[in-house]
Protein backbone atom coordinates (compact mmCIF):
# COMPACT_ATOMS: atom_id res chain seq x y z
CA UNK A 1 0.00 0.00 0.00
CA UNK A 2 1.25 3.50 -0.99
CA UNK A 3 1.55 5.90 1.65
CA UNK A 4 -1.20 8.00 -0.32
CA UNK A 5 -3.42 5.42 -0.40
CA UNK A 6 -2.75 4.40 3.17
CA UNK A 7 -5.36 5.61 6.21
CA UNK A 8 -5.34 8.90 7.51
CA UNK A 9 -4.56 7.21 10.94
CA UNK A 10 -4.31 3.42 11.94
CA UNK A 11 -3.77 2.52 15.85
CA UNK A 12 -2.57 -1.16 16.28
CA UNK A 13 -3.10 -2.62 19.67
CA UNK A 14 -2.23 0.12 21.88
CA UNK A 15 -1.28 0.39 25.55
CA UNK A 16 0.03 3.43 27.42
CA UNK A 17 1.14 3.14 30.84
CA UNK A 18 2.02 6.33 32.48
CA UNK A 19 4.74 5.92 35.75
CA UNK A 20 5.19 2.51 34.77
CA UNK A 21 6.55 0.21 37.45
CA UNK A 22 6.36 3.14 39.95
CA UNK A 23 4.15 4.15 42.54
CA UNK A 24 0.68 6.21 40.88
CA UNK A 25 1.35 3.42 37.42
CA UNK A 26 -1.87 4.17 35.81
CA UNK A 27 -2.77 2.09 32.21
CA UNK A 28 -4.54 4.95 30.52
CA UNK A 29 -5.49 2.71 27.41
CA UNK A 30 -5.77 -0.82 26.30
CA UNK A 31 -5.63 -2.47 23.58
CA UNK A 32 -7.17 0.51 21.02
CA UNK A 33 -7.77 -0.49 17.49
CA UNK A 34 -9.19 1.99 14.99
CA UNK A 35 -8.45 3.10 11.41
CA UNK A 36 -9.40 6.41 10.29
CA UNK A 37 -9.79 6.27 6.46
CA UNK A 38 -9.00 9.96 4.53
CA UNK A 39 -11.21 12.87 4.94
CA UNK A 40 -13.35 11.04 7.71
CA UNK A 41 -14.28 13.23 11.15
CA UNK A 42 -13.90 10.97 14.09
CA UNK A 43 -15.53 12.40 17.52
CA UNK A 44 -13.94 10.57 20.51
CA UNK A 45 -16.17 10.77 23.51
CA UNK A 46 -16.16 9.32 26.46
CA UNK A 47 -16.54 10.00 30.60
CA UNK A 48 -13.64 12.04 32.22
CA UNK A 49 -10.02 10.01 32.50
CA UNK A 50 -11.22 7.78 30.14
CA UNK A 51 -8.03 8.78 27.52
CA UNK A 52 -9.31 10.67 24.86
CA UNK A 53 -6.40 13.33 25.51
CA UNK A 54 -3.80 10.64 25.82
CA UNK A 55 -5.16 8.47 22.29
CA UNK A 56 -4.52 12.30 20.52
CA UNK A 57 -1.31 12.98 21.90
CA UNK A 58 -0.49 9.51 20.68
CA UNK A 59 -1.50 10.04 17.53
CA UNK A 60 0.45 13.75 17.59
CA UNK A 61 3.53 11.73 18.91
CA UNK A 62 3.71 13.79 21.73
CA UNK A 63 3.83 10.86 23.65
CA UNK A 64 4.73 7.52 22.95
CA UNK A 65 2.66 4.04 23.17
CA UNK A 66 4.05 1.76 25.89
CA UNK A 67 2.85 -0.92 23.22
CA UNK A 68 1.51 -1.20 20.01
CA UNK A 69 1.83 0.69 16.65
CA UNK A 70 0.74 4.21 15.74
CA UNK A 71 1.03 4.95 11.96
CA UNK A 72 -0.03 8.45 10.68
CA UNK A 73 -0.51 8.80 6.36
CA UNK A 74 1.41 5.39 6.34
CA UNK A 75 4.03 6.45 8.24
CA UNK A 76 4.98 6.27 11.79
CA UNK A 77 3.46 9.22 13.74
CA UNK A 78 7.04 10.43 14.99
CA UNK A 79 7.89 10.51 11.03
CA UNK A 80 4.45 12.00 10.30
CA UNK A 81 5.05 14.86 12.76
CA UNK A 82 8.32 15.57 11.13
CA UNK A 83 6.85 15.84 7.73
CA UNK A 84 3.75 18.31 9.23
CA UNK A 85 0.77 15.88 8.82
CA UNK A 86 -1.44 17.22 11.11
CA UNK A 87 -2.62 20.27 12.87
CA UNK A 88 -3.54 20.48 16.38
CA UNK A 89 -6.33 22.96 17.99
CA UNK A 90 -6.73 22.74 21.85
CA UNK A 91 -9.23 24.11 24.29
CA UNK A 92 -7.28 27.14 24.91
CA UNK A 93 -6.88 29.37 21.10
CA UNK A 94 -3.00 29.54 22.86
CA UNK A 95 -2.91 32.28 20.93
CA UNK A 96 0.02 34.29 21.05
CA UNK A 97 -1.00 38.40 22.90
CA UNK A 98 2.23 39.77 20.83
CA UNK A 99 1.28 38.37 17.29
CA UNK A 100 -1.20 39.89 15.16
CA UNK A 101 -3.71 37.44 14.14
CA UNK A 102 -1.84 37.26 10.78
CA UNK A 103 0.78 36.53 12.37
CA UNK A 104 -0.49 34.23 14.79
CA UNK A 105 -1.32 31.68 11.53
CA UNK A 106 1.61 32.52 10.09
CA UNK A 107 3.47 30.87 12.97
CA UNK A 108 3.87 27.65 11.54
CA UNK A 109 4.62 28.58 8.41
CA UNK A 110 7.66 30.09 9.90
CA UNK A 111 8.60 27.41 11.89
CA UNK A 112 8.88 25.34 8.77
CA UNK A 113 10.98 28.02 7.09
CA UNK A 114 7.97 28.97 4.57
CA UNK A 115 9.04 32.13 2.70
CA UNK A 116 7.75 35.13 3.68
CA UNK A 117 5.69 36.39 1.12
CA UNK A 118 4.12 32.55 0.29
CA UNK A 119 3.30 32.79 4.40
CA UNK A 120 1.39 35.68 3.72
CA UNK A 121 -0.46 34.44 1.39
CA UNK A 122 -1.49 31.23 2.83
CA UNK A 123 -2.33 32.92 6.28
CA UNK A 124 -4.31 35.59 4.36
CA UNK A 125 -6.14 32.22 2.32
CA UNK A 126 -6.79 30.40 6.23
CA UNK A 127 -8.18 33.67 7.36
CA UNK A 128 -10.50 34.09 4.79
CA UNK A 129 -11.86 29.96 4.92
CA UNK A 130 -12.68 30.87 8.64
CA UNK A 131 -14.54 34.14 7.76
CA UNK A 132 -11.82 36.59 9.39
CA UNK A 133 -10.25 38.25 6.41
CA UNK A 134 -11.09 41.86 8.04
CA UNK A 135 -8.95 40.68 11.12
CA UNK A 136 -5.76 40.12 9.74
CA UNK A 137 -4.38 42.92 11.80
CA UNK A 138 -5.86 42.86 14.95
CA UNK A 139 -4.16 41.03 18.28
CA UNK A 140 -6.28 38.25 19.79
CA UNK A 141 -7.06 40.34 22.67
CA UNK A 142 -9.29 42.32 20.60
CA UNK A 143 -11.17 39.53 19.47
CA UNK A 144 -13.85 37.06 20.94
CA UNK A 145 -13.33 33.83 22.62
CA UNK A 146 -15.23 32.65 19.28
CA UNK A 147 -13.35 34.52 16.90
CA UNK A 148 -9.66 33.65 18.78
CA UNK A 149 -11.21 29.77 18.18
CA UNK A 150 -11.50 30.76 14.90
CA UNK A 151 -8.02 32.04 14.65
CA UNK A 152 -6.16 29.04 16.27
CA UNK A 153 -8.07 26.41 13.61
CA UNK A 154 -6.37 29.03 11.01
CA UNK A 155 -3.58 28.07 12.29
CA UNK A 156 -3.97 24.39 12.49
CA UNK A 157 -4.82 24.21 9.05
CA UNK A 158 -2.25 27.14 7.94
CA UNK A 159 0.17 24.20 6.86
CA UNK A 160 -2.81 22.41 4.28
CA UNK A 161 -2.25 19.47 7.19
CA UNK A 162 -3.80 16.29 5.80
CA UNK A 163 -5.01 15.43 9.59
CA UNK A 164 -6.90 17.78 12.27
CA UNK A 165 -6.11 16.89 15.83
CA UNK A 166 -8.46 18.96 18.31
CA UNK A 167 -8.92 18.45 21.91
CA UNK A 168 -12.44 20.04 22.88
CA UNK A 169 -11.93 23.13 20.66
CA UNK A 170 -15.29 24.79 21.29
CA UNK A 171 -15.45 24.09 25.21
CA UNK A 172 -15.55 26.96 26.23
CA UNK A 173 -17.94 28.48 23.52
CA UNK A 174 -21.65 29.47 24.27
CA UNK A 175 -23.89 27.22 22.12
CA UNK A 176 -24.89 29.59 19.22
CA UNK A 177 -20.92 30.15 18.44
CA UNK A 178 -20.32 26.58 18.88
CA UNK A 179 -22.72 25.54 16.49
CA UNK A 180 -21.86 27.91 14.15
CA UNK A 181 -18.16 27.20 14.47
CA UNK A 182 -19.18 23.47 14.23
CA UNK A 183 -20.76 24.10 10.52
CA UNK A 184 -17.48 26.05 9.38
CA UNK A 185 -15.51 23.08 10.84
CA UNK A 186 -17.48 20.67 8.81
CA UNK A 187 -17.19 23.13 5.67
CA UNK A 188 -13.75 23.54 5.91
CA UNK A 189 -12.90 20.06 6.18
CA UNK A 190 -14.47 19.12 2.79
CA UNK A 191 -12.66 21.89 0.77
CA UNK A 192 -9.70 20.32 1.91
CA UNK A 193 -10.15 16.99 1.88
CA UNK A 194 -8.49 16.76 5.34
CA UNK A 195 -9.60 13.98 8.13
CA UNK A 196 -10.18 15.26 11.59
CA UNK A 197 -10.07 13.24 15.25
CA UNK A 198 -12.01 15.66 16.99
CA UNK A 199 -12.59 14.77 21.30
CA UNK A 200 -15.72 16.53 22.53
CA UNK A 201 -18.21 15.77 25.85
CA UNK A 202 -20.80 16.65 24.12
CA UNK A 203 -23.04 14.34 22.76
CA UNK A 204 -24.92 16.21 20.28
CA UNK A 205 -21.39 17.98 18.93
CA UNK A 206 -20.46 14.54 18.59
CA UNK A 207 -23.36 13.20 16.61
CA UNK A 208 -23.44 16.49 14.46
CA UNK A 209 -19.77 16.18 13.33
CA UNK A 210 -19.04 12.70 12.98
CA UNK A 211 -18.70 10.16 10.42
CA UNK A 212 -18.24 8.08 13.26
CA UNK A 213 -18.53 8.34 16.93
CA UNK A 214 -15.97 6.23 18.84
CA UNK A 215 -17.12 5.77 22.58
CA UNK A 216 -14.68 5.14 25.55
CA UNK A 217 -14.74 4.21 28.67
CA UNK A 218 -12.13 4.32 31.65
CA UNK A 219 -10.23 1.89 34.13
CA UNK A 220 -8.66 1.06 31.81
CA UNK A 221 -9.10 3.39 28.82
CA UNK A 222 -10.52 1.76 25.82
CA UNK A 223 -13.27 1.73 23.06
CA UNK A 224 -16.23 0.28 23.61
CA UNK A 225 -17.92 1.09 20.68
CA UNK A 226 -18.28 2.64 17.34
CA UNK A 227 -21.03 4.10 15.90
CA UNK A 228 -21.80 5.33 12.79
CA UNK A 229 -23.32 8.39 11.92
CA UNK A 230 -25.18 8.70 8.06
CA UNK A 231 -26.65 11.94 8.62
CA UNK A 232 -25.57 13.48 4.60
CA UNK A 233 -24.89 16.99 4.34
CA UNK A 234 -25.60 18.75 7.85
CA UNK A 235 -27.10 21.91 7.85
CA UNK A 236 -29.95 23.82 10.72
CA UNK A 237 -32.46 20.94 9.45
CA UNK A 238 -30.06 18.21 10.70
CA UNK A 239 -30.65 19.47 14.17
CA UNK A 240 -34.11 19.40 13.85
CA UNK A 241 -34.07 15.68 11.95
CA UNK A 242 -35.32 12.20 13.50
CA UNK A 243 -31.89 10.75 12.46
CA UNK A 244 -29.88 13.21 14.88
CA UNK A 245 -31.95 12.67 17.44
CA UNK A 246 -31.75 8.44 17.23
CA UNK A 247 -27.48 9.17 17.14
CA UNK A 248 -27.70 10.94 20.24
CA UNK A 249 -30.09 8.25 21.70
CA UNK A 250 -27.31 5.74 20.12
CA UNK A 251 -24.34 7.24 21.64
CA UNK A 252 -26.29 8.10 24.94
CA UNK A 253 -26.80 4.44 25.41
CA UNK A 254 -23.27 3.24 24.51
CA UNK A 255 -22.21 5.62 27.42
CA UNK A 256 -24.46 4.49 29.77
CA UNK A 257 -23.02 0.81 28.59
CA UNK A 258 -19.42 2.24 30.01
CA UNK A 259 -18.77 2.41 33.66
CA UNK A 260 -18.36 6.41 34.94
CA UNK A 261 -14.61 6.93 35.99
CA UNK A 262 -13.94 7.45 39.39
CA UNK A 263 -10.62 9.59 40.27
CA UNK A 264 -8.78 8.39 42.98
N1 LIG B 1 1.24 12.74 31.90
C1 LIG B 1 0.51 11.92 32.66
N2 LIG B 1 1.03 11.32 33.74
C2 LIG B 1 0.32 10.47 34.49
N3 LIG B 1 -0.96 10.13 34.27
C3 LIG B 1 -1.54 10.70 33.20
C4 LIG B 1 -0.86 11.62 32.34
N4 LIG B 1 -1.70 12.03 31.36
C5 LIG B 1 -2.87 11.39 31.60
N5 LIG B 1 -2.78 10.60 32.69
C6 LIG B 1 -3.84 9.71 33.23
O1 LIG B 1 -4.32 8.91 32.16
C7 LIG B 1 -5.73 8.78 32.23
C8 LIG B 1 -6.36 9.31 30.95
O2 LIG B 1 -6.18 10.75 30.89
P1 LIG B 1 -6.70 11.62 29.66
O3 LIG B 1 -6.30 13.02 29.93
O4 LIG B 1 -6.27 11.00 28.40
O5 LIG B 1 -8.29 11.46 29.80
P2 LIG B 1 -9.47 12.21 29.06
O6 LIG B 1 -10.43 11.18 28.61
O7 LIG B 1 -8.91 13.13 28.03
O8 LIG B 1 -10.10 13.05 30.27
P3 LIG B 1 -10.95 14.43 30.28
O9 LIG B 1 -12.23 14.12 29.58
O10 LIG B 1 -11.16 14.67 31.74
O11 LIG B 1 -10.11 15.47 29.60
C9 LIG B 1 -6.17 9.52 33.49
O12 LIG B 1 -6.29 8.60 34.54
C10 LIG B 1 -5.03 10.49 33.74
O13 LIG B 1 -4.91 10.77 35.11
Amino acid sequence: MSATDSPAVELAGVHKVFHAGRPGEVTALTGVDLTIARGEFIALIGPSGCGKSTLLRLVADLITPSGGTVTVAGKPAGKARLDQEYGIAFQQAGLFEWRTVRRNVELPLELRGTPKRERRARAEEMLALVGLADFARHYPAQLSGGMQQRVAIARALAVHPPLLLMDEPFGALDEMTRERLQDELLRICAATGTSTIFVTHSVPEAVYLADRVVVMSARPGRITDVVPIDLGERGEATRQSPGFFAGITTVRAALRGTPVAVES
